[in-house]
């Protein structure tokens, strides 16, 4: 323990906020050796020790067995708060009681996130968020502000776009709170073209196990027109283990930029044609969750919901009329200006599951005048969080 403060103040934590951090983070070495406090602070301060040691390809190396240590996820989210104690506090998100559209069930909801991250490589070295300082993106209390969103909703499906730092926090950590992970870099991640990147981003997938067990697994690279591109998939086959009952849950994230939207429609072809071999004709349940890069007027928009595997989007349950999107799911002032737009869903198959709840976004004064994301959001996307249940089989 005394070994992991040295590291920390070689690492050369001075001022301020940091050395808040390193008083916080250190009172249990001192106080309590041994026990669980003490062995989280030695999981939180590797990850913030590794992400200053960018020089190494942490991203290649396998998690040592220390990692597998369960934590408790109260313990962890104070550890973040404490990382986070000079910052605004986290905005507050209710979730909308859709049960209405729900079936009654005596198994507990399956609940997922969709998650655009924003890659720390390029938030800090490709994104240009002209209004947010560069302060805000510190990946050692922004790396909090993501793990307090995901403990703060507890999701036991998460679907992350532009992880970059999968290998050095978020499989060690949540692993540890009991998730089963797959990460699929992209092939020619923009990352790399960025100083002192700590590798690639990608897809990432994380579900809990003791409630799913995996069937099967596919990492996909999607093609457009035949020809291989930069852009993943992961879909996974899991079974609950409550109910025995099997669904395919899958992760993405689309070509990004206008101009692109033909392109996208291709991958968003394949995908789909790559969901209806994994779930048999659409026989086995599906969810898909992604930043699609694409408005709901776009072609890519109108295949999945026009499919044949029966798909619906969830966050338009928000809507009065239930048909509408949310008027946006990321909002970032770039040098070109404002850039609100509705990019992320999460698809559900509309026959055999419903959505029993939704997360509200954050409202246009809670963003506030600089847009995202800030010191008190760490994307430029919002997390979408839904509860599903199974309707019952026919
Ligand atoms: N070495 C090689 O041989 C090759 C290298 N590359 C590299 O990959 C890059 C392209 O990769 P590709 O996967 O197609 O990238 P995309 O065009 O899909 O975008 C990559 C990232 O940039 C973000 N982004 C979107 N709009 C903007 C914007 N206006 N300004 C800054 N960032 C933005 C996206 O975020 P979001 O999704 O949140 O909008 C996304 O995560 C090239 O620029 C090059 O660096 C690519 C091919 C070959
Ligand atoms: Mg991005």
């Amino acid at each position: 323990m005394l070994y992991l403060v040295a590291e920390l103040d070689e690492n050369g934590r001075k001022a301020g906020k940091e050395a808040a951090c390193v008083t916080v983070l250190s009172f249990p070495v001192v106080y309590s050796m041994g026990n669980g406090t003490s062995r989280l602070y030695s999981a939180l301060a590797k990850t913030l020790n590794s992400s200053a040691a960018s020089q190494h390809p942490e991203y290649l190396v396998a998690p040592d067995p220390e990692h597998l240590e369960p934590i408790d996820p109260k313990e962890l989210l104070e550890e973040c708060r404490a990382v986070l104690h000079t910052r605004p506090p986290r905005f507050q998100r209710d979730f909308v009681d859709l049960r209405a559209d729900c079936p009654s069930s005596h198994h507990p909801p399956i609940r997922v996130m969709q998650w655009n991250i924003l890659a720390q490589a390029l938030g800090e070295g490709k994104d240009n968020f002209v209004q947010c300082p560069i302060e805000a993106l510190k990946w050692e209390e922004r790396k909090c502000l993501i793990l307090e969103e995901i403990l703060a909703y507890q999701p036991d499906i998460l679907c992350l776009q532009e992880v970059d730092h999968y290998f050095d926090t978020f499989h060690p950590l949540l692993s540890r709170l009991g998730y089963q992970g797959t990460f699929f870099p992209k092939p020619w991640s923009p990352c790399l073209d960025v100083e002192h990147n700590n590798g690639p981003d990608g897809c990432a997938l994380f579900f809990l196990q003791n409630r799913f067990k995996l069937v099967n697994s596919a990492n996909i690279r999607l093609t457009a027109m035949t020809l291989k591109t930069n852009q993943v998939a992961i879909a996974q086959t899991l079974e609950c283990k409550e109910s025995s009952r099997q669904f395919c849950i899958a992760v993405t994230h689309l070509k990004a930029r206008t101009g692109w939207e033909r392109f996208r429609s291709a991958q968003g072809c394949d995908l789909l044609q790559n969901l209806q071999n994994i779930t048999q004709g659409a026989k086995i349940p599906l969810i898909v969750c992604g930043d699609f890069n694409a408005e709901p007027t776009e072609e890519v928009y109108k295949h999945f919901a026009s499919s044949s595997l029966n798909l619906n989007s969830a966050y338009k349950l928000l809507s009065a009329d239930g048909q509408s999107e949310p008027p946006y799911t990321t909002w970032k002032i770039r040098t070109s200006g404002e850039c609100r737009h509705t990019l992320d869903y999460i698809w559900y198959s509309k026959h055999a599951l419903s959505v029993c709840s939704a997360l509200d976004l954050l409202t246009e004064e809670q963003i506030g005048p600089n847009r995202l994301p800030s010191f008190n959001y760490p994307s430029d996307h919002l997390s979408l969080v839904c509860d599903f249940s199974f309707n019952e089989e026919p």
